[in-house]
């Protein structure tokens, strides 16, 4: 897969939609700032996640987070690409820090795409997004 790949407008669309839907589960009653997200891995399987709050408050996970793990804790650990959708429509909404170095553990040079309701989105790869990043071979040196 080469660096800064760019999907075919359908593929974008459908995981766009997949990640709107994703949106719908989210649990959120103390921030109410719902989120869902939905990867493609290299197997063109689509998984989804949305954002779980507790009320211990900093026991929430994300809706990318949450979909990574259930990607990998169903065999997954190629991804392709995600797209994140929240109810922000002036502005796109952007992975936290943490999300993104949880990205991160997966490659550098895959696609993430962060929507506004109005559907229109910016997409940059997980390098853009956290460059100079440490990870996996940075461990084994
Ligand atoms: O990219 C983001 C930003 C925020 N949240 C969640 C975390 C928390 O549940 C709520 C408010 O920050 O939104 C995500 O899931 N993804
Ligand atoms: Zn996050």
């Amino acid at each position: 897969m080469a660096a800064n790949q760019t999907f075919e407008d359908d593929i974008v669309k459908k995981l766009i939609r997949e990640s709107v839907e994703a949106k719908k589960f989210a649990y959120c009653p103390y921030s109410k700032f719902p989120v869902g997200a939905a990867l493609l891995t290299d197997t063109g399987t689509i998984i989804t996640g949305c954002n779980v709050e507790n009320a211990c408050y900093n026991l929430g996970i994300c809706a990318e987070r949450n979909a990574m793990a259930k990607a990998v804790s169903e065999g997954h650990t190629r991804i392709k690409a995600i797209a994140i959708a929240s109810n922000l429509d002036k502005e796109f909404i952007t992975p936290c820090g943490g999300c993104r170095q949880f990205m991160r553990e997966f490659g550098v040079n895959w696609m993430v795409y962060m929507t506004r309701t109005d559907g229109m989105y910016m997409a940059m790869t997980v390098d853009q997004l956290l460059p100079k990043s440490f990870g996996p071979d940075d461990v084994k040196k």
